[in-house]
């Protein structure tokens, strides 16, 4: 008998589609029940809340970032402060929660394990192992060789180079200035922030500010190709060049980070001293050494890495120089787009610079070199900070439940089993809560007056998978504010969006013009690229101070 006869391979394939529709509906049932004792928009069984959710994307900018559609979902469907999400099948059965009592629950007092979408999301910038998304024993190993890299003793230390950095970005500044030309922020930043946290973690010199550097163009090649899962844009996920796009970065970022590594360790082994330094590579060593020489008990040179360290060692390195520029160039770009928006507190912030550093601009650099301490006496520009992180926080942590796992509602003590849930206490949703009072206004003096409820801040997220690196954010905005609000006047450019000189700029920018242009009444809202930006890479003119020398 023929074995593939047309009956029988019609059967096969009959008997196929049988079971993938019964696998469907049996997932489309659990994912549903999920979220059927749930609050939520208005939802059907057969497409869960994407009707509903569609609506709400549907009015807002093309590329909005993820982030900010549960805070219209809420306004439009007249929701509380946590409700569900239920996605299937575009995405997990999301619990979205606004309110700082539960995200504690899952963050604080319980860390809940981070949803597989974090590491799908890191693949890309970080890779097996990377401190964002390993748990367990991997993560606890690497959070505490690393620490010691983040103690204020250690980040004071590396002001100087911080401020060098910042006096290049500075001249770039000046000559747009004198030139008057139309650019974008965002890649200036980018590029700033990018050496900065080079400096501080590999301490090596990337110069990208300056001149063309393999690492960094990999890095911002792999941003724009997005890692699938960070973007509700479906022509990305159906693009076939994607794969070998982000494998190429990869590939060249380890390359590169890998001969930086290769190159420490031999200057290592060469030193008898064994130098103890404290930047992430140094660290990263010291862990390996140790590990190895405690192992055979020897204190003979080690003269090989194992492949298996130097992958994660480079994993992390990598995730350090993502993490640690993605965020912070974008906060940059809105305290400067906030503060020229708000002339009294441009004025405030200027003042307190004068009476900090003295009244020449030129004068801060040299003075916080000679003393990184002065910066903890900017009250009024950390105000500023984190007034901006409020309104444009550009990361959340993202947790995954799991079964026996109970959170509650703090008003009524409703338990919600959380098996199964993405659990996201989205930033901007908490940040622009009604506990603020004026939620959606820009007001640093917030963070001056003691009285103010800051339970629900949440930018660098809380409890023990807290931001490594908020210190050196910190103090890197603070520097970059110090050395250059006095000196430029800053304008966003958002009416030019159609010029030539940002069309032909390679930024690969869209330009996009169509369809609703701002958010809760701003043009620089922000879209998904890596973390949350700001649209367009905040086109801007910048001005030379009249009067003012440095
Ligand atoms: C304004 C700047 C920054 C913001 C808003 C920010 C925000 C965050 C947030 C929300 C998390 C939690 C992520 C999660 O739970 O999945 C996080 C974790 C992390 N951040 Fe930052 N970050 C900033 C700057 C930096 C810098 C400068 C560095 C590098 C030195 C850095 C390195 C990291 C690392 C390695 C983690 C993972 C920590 C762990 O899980 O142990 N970040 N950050």
């Amino acid at each position: 008998m023929d074995v593939l006869s047309p009956q029988r391979l019609s059967w096969a394939i009959g008997v196929v589609i049988v079971t993938g529709l019964l696998e469907f509906w049996r997932r489309l049932h659990y994912h549903r029940s999920l979220s059927k004792n749930l609050p939520g928009p208005p939802r059907s069984y057969l497409f869960g809340h994407l009707i509903s959710m569609g609506k709400i994307v549907a009015k807002q900018p093309k590329s909005a970032a993820p982030q900010t559609y549960s805070m219209h979902v809420k306004e439009a469907y007249g929701l509380g402060d946590w409700f569900c999400l239920d996605v299937w099948p575009l995405g997990p059965t999301i619990l979205v929660t606004f309110l700082p009592e539960m995200m504690h629950e899952f963050t604080v007092k319980y860390s809940a394990l981070k949803h597989p979408a974090v590491a799908e999301f890191m693949e890309n910038f970080g890779g097996e192992g990377n401190l964002v998304s390993a748990e367990g024993a991997t993560w606890k190993k690497w959070r505490s060789a690393f620490n010691p890299g983040f103690s204020a003793s250690h980040l004071m230390a590396m002001v100087p180079a911080l401020v060098d950095q910042c006096a290049i970005f500075c001249k770039l500044m000046d000559d747009h200035a004198k030139k008057g030309d139309l650019f974008r922020m965002e890649p200036a930043t980018t590029r700033l922030t990018v050496d900065i946290i080079a400096k501080v973690v590999m301490d090596h010199d990337l110069n990208s500010q300056t001149s063309s550097n393999d690492l960094v163009n990999a890095f911002i090649s792999q941003t724009r190709w997005q890692a699938i899962g960070a973007q509700f844009q479906p022509s990305e996920l159906i693009d076939f060049r994607r794969p070998f796009v982000q494998r190429w970065n990869n590939y060249r970022m380890n390359r590169y980070i890998g001969r930086v590594l290769d190159e420490r360790f031999a200057d290592r082994q060469r030193q008898s001293d064994g130098k103890q330094q404290k930047h992430v590579i140094d660290l990263a060593l010291t862990t390996y050494l140790k590990e190895v020489k405690g192992a055979t008990g020897s204190n003979s040179k080690v003269d090989k890495m194992d492949p298996d360290f130097r992958a994660g060692a480079i994993a992390n390195i990598k995730t350090f120089v993502f993490a640690g520029h993605d965020t912070t160039s974008s906060t940059i770009c809105y305290c400067y787009n906030y503060l020229s928006k708000n002339p009294n507190m441009l004025a405030k912030i200027r003042a307190e610079h004068d009476s900090i550093f003295g009244s020449g601009p030129a004068a801060a650099a040299q003075a916080i070199k000679d003393d990184a301490r002065l910066l903890n006496r900017l009250e009024y520009t950390t105000a500023v900070i984190k007034e901006v992180l409020r309104l444009q926080p550009p990361a959340s942590s993202i947790r995954v439940g799991e079964e026996g796992f109970f959170i509650h509602d703090p008003t009524t003590g409703q338990a919600i089993h959380t098996k199964d849930l993405m659990l996201w206490p989205v930033d901007v949703g908490l940040h622009r809560s009604p506990l603020w009072g004026d939620p959606h206004i820009f007001r640093p003096e917030r963070f001056l007056d003691p009285s103010t409820n800051t339970s629900a801040y949440v930018p660098f997220s809380k409890g023990p998978r807290n931001c490594i690196g908020q210190e050196l954010a910190m103090i890197e905005t603070k520097v970059i504010l110090a050395m250059t609000v006095r000196s430029f006047d800053f304008e966003a450019a958002y009416k030019e969006l159609c010029s030539q000189e940002l069309r032909g700029d390679g930024s690969g920018y869209p330009g996009d013009v169509e369809g609703v242009q701002e958010m809760w009444g701003d043009e620089a809202y922000q879209i998904q690229l890596g973390t949350a930006k700001p649209r367009e890479g905040m086109p801007c003119r910048l001005r030379r101070r009249k009067g003012v020398v440095g």
